[in-house]
């Protein structure tokens, strides 16, 4: 494993139409080692030197920041190297052109993607495949951009495996040419969260990473090494006060400046040699990780705006670059298994996976070439950094998985740095393995038969015990039935019983018409008991039919006792039909019309218990039977309490005409009146009626 520091060069942008160019910021050997100079008045000759790798001045082309520093670089890819290159600085100060660029002045993406392209095409070897991945980070959330619809994208979990930090659900897509890329490119970076600010009318609001990913598997070793280029275009930080945003921008805002404080903390931590790295404390460092004291090599491009008004954003900017240039990546070799290999065996996973060999040579030929151009500009450029153990690309874990990542170090000859002879080199690298091939299946063999002796036994025991639960769990099953079917026939029985039972002793007795039936009352007495001795009610029993039927049969007995003026028995008899029809407003009102009856009844009997007044009222029944004639047929006239019938005499039901006087007749008293008006208004054509009068007063006329 070999340390790579990170590389940093500086890009100054030109003034814009609308800018003041007040000279606040200028470049000194623009393109090859240079240095940044920032004034602390305009025009003023004290000024803060700052000096990188390479600066570039406002009349820079994106070419020579490409060839200078970019090109030089892509051949470790083929290496399996991943290699991270992210473009920082303040709002409006050219990130994204010179990332992204323009139609005429491309940037970074479409220079890397041609030469790739160039790259892939121009080796005639095994099938290289180029990928890619297209994500923002939004308001501290991961979004995928490479979706049809990015309003709908959902948020993207983080995630570390085997050392390396993924976005697992983020779509990757092949690359086969150069067109093909710019196509889903452009689409896609035309839903990258952009907005209007007062420094730029189209502002990056989210941090885009673009991922390329270059496979290329071995078919002799059955291994792919995967070379990745992480194009990343941060979101500027911003001063609110200039950038007159409003609510939405400022939550945006807020979250950008936070992201990217969090960025100078982890830099400051892996200057300071922590032992904690806070990269969880944002979604970009996150991501970033790997770029960040991780695995891979890093190209850190700080951009600057010219102007007073940005001094203060610009030293912020070039103190975060000369932080940076001094995290060291243990760079490391992407190759994984690609091969299938036969399942193998739990006795298998006592095998240690390899360890990860360093990326020796082409790191350290990285290292001497930045040395050699960046060497002055690291102001004594002292390495504090001291190995810290979680700067190490960590061992991966044993897998069972015939898709084992592995990372090992290949030697790469720094003198000869051509893609088709690093890959022919790699081609003609002897297998991994020592053994033959068909030695290392006889191995698996033997391994796996030896175990298969041990382990018969076992499942031998493991069989047994899986029949036994087996017929056991049938058993159950077969009891369970026999319950069930043995309640369901006993459900069914009782109903047939039911059935045959009350009907048929309803049916009797209506047909015998004989109102004391008390064998029907027993009966259904006894059926009740014995139901609410099961905890149970006869009318949850019974079906809607079957309640009806029986309601009828109560209606029917108690009529025949009201008719015969036993209202005690009728009452009783009604209150039980209600049980079976508790809805029925009818039989609600006949109940109370009958209980109010046997109260003034009864009120009336304990009146007639007083010797007084049952004198007086003895003389006063002689007088009427005396005045009062019998009728033309013979037969006497209703008398209270004999005028019950079962035609429903609810109390507050309307009278209709057709009924007669004595019909409407609601209490004794008016009854009573009532009888006496019948025959004193015998002779009468009209009805008139007559004022009332108490008894002496009646007794007097
Ligand atoms: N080197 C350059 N040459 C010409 N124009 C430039 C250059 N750099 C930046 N610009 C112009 O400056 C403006 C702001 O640039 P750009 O949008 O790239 O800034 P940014 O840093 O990405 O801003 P933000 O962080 O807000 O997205 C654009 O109009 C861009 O065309």
């Amino acid at each position: 494993m070999a340390s790579s520091k990170i590389k940093i060069i500086a890009r100054l942008r030109p003034t814009l139409p609308h800018e003041i160019d007040d000279r606040s910021v200028s470049v000194q050997n623009s393109g090859s080692g240079g240095s940044i100079h920032v004034y602390t008045n305009d025009g003023n000759k004290a000024s803060k030197e700052f000096k990188f790798t390479n600066a570039y001045g406002a009349d820079s082309k994106q070419e020579d920041i490409f060839h200078n520093d970019i090109e030089p670089m892509l051949p470790y890819l083929f290496d399996g190297i991943t290699i991270t290159i992210f473009a920082y600085g303040v709002t409006s100060s050219g990130k994204t052109h010179t990332i992204q660029g323009t139609a005429e002045q491309p940037g970074v993406i479409k220079r890397v993607v041609q030469a790739l392209c160039n790259m892939i095409g121009s080796h005639p070897g095994p099938d290289i495949s180029m990928n890619m991945q297209y994500m923002e980070i939004y308001k501290d959330e991961v979004y995928d951009l490479l979706v049809p619809n990015r309003e709908l994208a959902p948020k993207l979990d983080v995630r570390e495996f085997e050392g390396k930090v993924q976005v697992p659900k983020l779509s990757r897509m092949p690359v086969h040419s150069e067109p093909q890329f710019h196509t889903i490119y452009q689409r896609a970076s035309n839903q990258r969260s952009v907005g209007s600010t007062k420094l730029n009318s189209h502002s990056s609001r989210s941090h885009a990473i673009l991922s390329l990913h270059i496979d290329m598997p071995d078919p002799v070793s059955g291994k792919t090494l995967t070379g990745t280029v992480n194009l990343v275009d941060l979101a500027g930080s911003e001063n609110n006060k200039h950038t007159g945003n409003d609510a939405n921008r400022l939550i945006e805002s807020s979250a950008i400046n936070k992201s990217l404080s969090t960025l100078g903390k982890v830099i400051d931590s892996l200057n300071r040699g922590e032992s904690r790295i806070p990269y969880r404390d944002s979604k970009l460092t996150r991501v970033l990780q790997d770029a960040l004291g991780g695995s891979s090599m890093g190209l850190l491009i700080c951009n600057i705006a010219p102007g007073a008004k940005f001094r203060k954003d610009t030293v912020n900017t070039l103190n975060f670059a000369a932080k940076a240039r001094d995290i060291e990546n243990k760079v490391t070799i992407n190759e994984r298994e690609t091969r299938p290999l036969p399942k193998p065996h739990f006795a298998a996973l006592t095998m240690q996976p390899s360890a990860p060999r360093a990326a020796t040579t082409a790191v350290q030929a990285i290292n001497s070439a930045h040395a050699t151009t960046g060497g002055q500009t690291h102001h004594g450029g002292q390495t504090h950094h001291g190995g810290r153990p979680s700067m190490l690309p960590k061992a991966p874990r044993p897998s069972v998985t015939s898709l084992q990542a592995t990372r090992t170090t290949v030697t790469i000859k720094t003198e000869d740095l051509s893609v088709e002879k690093r890959l022919l080199a790699r081609n003609q690298r002897p297998s991994t393995s020592a053994l033959p091939p068909n030695l290392n299946v006889q191995i698996q063999q033997m391994i796996q038969a030896e175990v298969a002796k041990l382990v018969a036994p076992k499942e031998a025991e493991n069989r047994e015990l899986e029949r036994r639960v087996r017929e056991l769990e049938q058993e159950r099953q077969e009891r369970d039935y026999s319950v069930e079917h043995s309640h369901s026939r006993s459900r069914r029985e009782s109903s047939v019983k039911r059935e045959d039972v009350v009907p048929s002793d309803v049916a009797a007795m209506l047909a015998s018409s004989d109102y004391a039936n008390h064998d029907l009352i027993t009966r259904l007495d006894s059926l009740e008991a014995e139901l609410r001795s099961k905890n149970n009610s006869l009318y949850d029993e019974l079906t809607p039919m079957q309640r009806k039927t029986t309601c009828r049969a109560y209606l029917y007995m108690a009529r025949q006792y009201e008719s015969s003026d036993d209202l005690e028995n009728a009452l009783a008899l009604y209150r039980k039909a209600q049980t079976y029809a508790p809805d029925n407003d009818k039989l609600r009102d006949r109940v109370l019309d009958v209980e109010y009856r046997l109260k003034n009844k009864k009120r009336a009997a304990e009146a007639d218990q007083s010797p007084r007044k049952r004198h007086r009222r003895r003389d006063e029944d002689i007088k009427i039977e005396e005045d009062q004639p019998a009728e033309e047929d013979g037969r006497p006239r209703k008398r209270f309490g004999a005028e019950i019938t079962n035609q429903g005499s609810s109390p507050k039901r309307k009278r209709s005409p057709d009924e007669g006087e004595e019909d409407g007749m609601e209490t004794p008293q008016k009854r009573k009146r009532g009888a006496v008006a019948v025959g004193d208004d015998d002779d009468d054509d009209e009805h008139v009626p007559r004022p009332r009068r108490s008894k002496r007063q009646a007794k007097a006329c």
